[in-house]
């Protein structure tokens, strides 16, 4: 339904977005997740034919942004950052006036907007004025201005930027109710955002493509990611060796820590991609005589991934986009942590 290749736009002399490549299929909703700057934006509004871009095409149902850009803003819905709305009108008009302007024939304006209107909770607010809505009420006002024509893809620009956390909760839950019959592209600097709406991420970094996954594999992915801490108490070097053993683990190595008796151990184990051996981890603990006293999945996060793949220098020149290799963590990432979780 959306499909963008090799897109690049450069602004005077600064590369804003290189070599860009991602598509979306009919009915999903893909995130589109990069840190300030990544060039999310620009993207967006290549896609809506609002920006030339420098080489490279995007396509819409088909039909090329740059030479079909009149049937491409038939067939897209699109938020911007900051939705243009008419403050001196009431919501209703104002999606009329969006009707007219998408080219809906004049019989189907009124169920099209009355469909925006229950869709995105708005029919109490019709009457109201635009500017006398709270930044909520408009954000879905925007959404509504988006849907209005029943567009077949629907792009999103950091649709929950400056929404209280009741808010934030709706319009998510009208993005994803719009999944499925619509094709959704959202950009967005706000990891949870993308595990709690997304079938697919597309992360950007610096105006590149760093990695195009689901939400569960890119964290699968990651390496030393999924596995276990175990708090055992008897002998930690047998049971060890006898969880190397057990199939499915790649590692098991003991913790340092001072919180725990003398006789106990934590034990990292990380296990193969997909594999969960916590049964027969169990299992063999039990028939050693070993004592379990904790239990715990670990897995690496979204956001871990977000941040290896956006702070972190590339080992490789040119590492692939799914098989980008990265060196360790940094302090940064800690920093970092905090600006990107809300
Ligand atoms: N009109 C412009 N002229 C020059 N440079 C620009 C222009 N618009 C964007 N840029 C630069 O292009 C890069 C990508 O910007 P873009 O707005 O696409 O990023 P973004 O991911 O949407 O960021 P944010 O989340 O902060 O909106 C940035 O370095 C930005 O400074």
């Amino acid at each position: 339904m959306i499909s963008v290749e090799h897109l690049s736009k450069i602004y005077g002399s600064t590369p804003a977005i290189q070599d860009v490549t991602f598509s979306v299929e009919p009915g999903e909703i893909v995130g589109f997740l990069g840190p300030n700057g990544a060039g999310k934006t620009t993207t967006m509004r290549i896609l809506t034919g609002y920006l030339p871009a420098t080489s490279g095409s995007a396509k819409i149902a088909g039909y090329d942004v740059h030479e079909n850009s009149l049937a491409v803003r038939q067939r897209i819905g699109y938020l911007p950052e900051t939705p243009p709305l008419y403050p001196e009108m009431t919501v209703e008009a104002f999606l009329y006036f969006v009707t007219r302007l998408k080219g809906v024939p004049a019989g189907d304006r009124p169920s099209k907007v009355d469909a925006a209107l229950k869709r995105c909770n708005l029919l109490e607010k019709r009457r109201v004025l635009i500017r006398k809505l709270s930044k909520g009420f408009r954000q879905r006002v925007g959404i509504a201005q988006a849907i209005v024509h029943d567009p077949p893809a629907i792009i999103l620009d950091e649709p929950t930027v400056g929404l209280d956390p009741r808010q934030i909760i709706d319009v998510r839950n009208l993005i994803k109710s719009l999944a499925g019959t619509h094709t959704i592209i959202l950009s967005t600097h706000i990891l949870p955002e993308v595990s709690m709406t997304c079938n697919r991420v597309t992360i950007i970094n610096q105006g590149k493509v760093v990695a195009t996954n689901t939400p569960d594999n890119l964290e699968a992915s990651l390496a030393g990611g999924s596995g276990y801490e175990l708090e055992i108490e008897g002998n930690s070097t047998a049971a060890q060796q006898q969880i190397q053993r057990v199939s499915g683990v790649r590692v098991v190595e003991p913790i340092a820590t001072t919180e725990i008796p003398a006789n106990r151990a934590v034990l990292r184990v990380v296990s193969e991609p997909g594999i969960e051996p916590g049964k027969e981890i169990i299992a063999t603990l039990v028939s050693m005589g070993i004592g379990v006293c904790e239990m715990r999945r670990t897995r690496a996060s979204l956001e871990d991934v977000f941040l290896r793949l956006t702070t972190q220098e590339k080992l490789e020149d040119g590492a692939n986009a799914q098989s980008a290799h990265f060196v360790n963590a940094t302090a940064t990432e800690e920093k970092q942590k905090e600006e990107v979780t809300p």
